[in-house]
């Protein structure tokens, strides 16, 4: 039994899906899982395993901001043998060719944030997507009518306080969005033989100030969900 997990061993699925947002997890697992079961709501972090088109899936909350994520994404790993880990997550746009409900799938994830820094000695390292998890993401995408871009994102430490101009260093080198977890899930399954991916969906842009309300927010990540889901029946 894990710290924060603490699902007995079995209950938790070889795929899981990462929401940051635990009722995300419960809204996913009620609505595309067959026969789901809360394994954990240890903090109120909830995970559920059940059926998607027969294949056996968990989705677990993370929580915001890379420490967090880091926690479960350790403990699915190394507690639970959990073998690919796909992020379905919000993210604020940085590009005017970005519209809100777009799905970006991240190739590879920057940050400013300090956990890389300490793993690393203060380099620099470069964290990327599992490419079979990619390339399976881009041919489902391809094959449905959700607008999907490829491409960089940053998982930044706040939240609050940085506008346009404040993130310019990343625009100008093309980073699509900006969200709080895909860097140290990218390090962390490289680092303990994990496949990972983030799909993210924009709920709202820091170009345009515009923003997904809640209820439209529901239907888009119904888009994001179904799509990562198509990913892991195949992982
Ligand atoms: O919607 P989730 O998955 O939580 O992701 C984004 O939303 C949170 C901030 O509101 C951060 O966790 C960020 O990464
Ligand atoms: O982390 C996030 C998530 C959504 N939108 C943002 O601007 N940042």
């Amino acid at each position: 039994m894990s710290h924060h997990i603490a699902a007995k061993q079995g209950d938790i699925a070889e795929t899981v899906l990462l929401p940051g947002d635990p009722l995300r997890a419960k809204f996913v697992a009620e609505t595309f899982l067959e026969e789901p079961f809360c394994y954990t709501d240890i903090r109120n972090m909830l995970g559920f395993t059940g059926t998607y088109k027969g294949k056996r899936i968990s989705v677990q909350g993370t929580g915001m901001g890379q420490p967090s994520l880091a926690i479960y994404g350790y403990e699915l790993i190394q507690s639970y043998q959990a073998k690919n880990l796909i992020r379905i997550g919000s993210c604020g746009a940085l590009n005017k060719t970005l519209k809100l409900r777009d799905i970006i799938i991240a190739m590879g994830a920057c940050t400013d944030g300090s956990m890389n820094r300490i793993t690393f000695n203060g380099q620099d390292y470069a964290a990327i997507a599992d490419f079979s998890l990619l390339q399976l993401a881009y041919e489902k995408a391809v094959g449905s009518s959700i607008a999907t871009r490829i491409g960089n994102v940053l998982a930044t430490d706040r939240f609050y306080g940085d506008d346009l101009e404040a993130l310019k260093p990343w625009t100008d080198h093309q980073v699509l969005a900006v969200e709080m977890e895909s860097n140290v899930l990218y390090t962390l399954a490289a680092r303990y033989g994990a496949r990972a991916l983030s799909i993210l969906t924009v709920s709202d842009s820091l170009v345009t100030n515009e923003n997904l309300p809640a209820r439209q927010r529901e239907s888009s990540f119904e888009d994001m969900a179904r799509l990562a889901l198509d990913v892991a029946v195949e992982a």
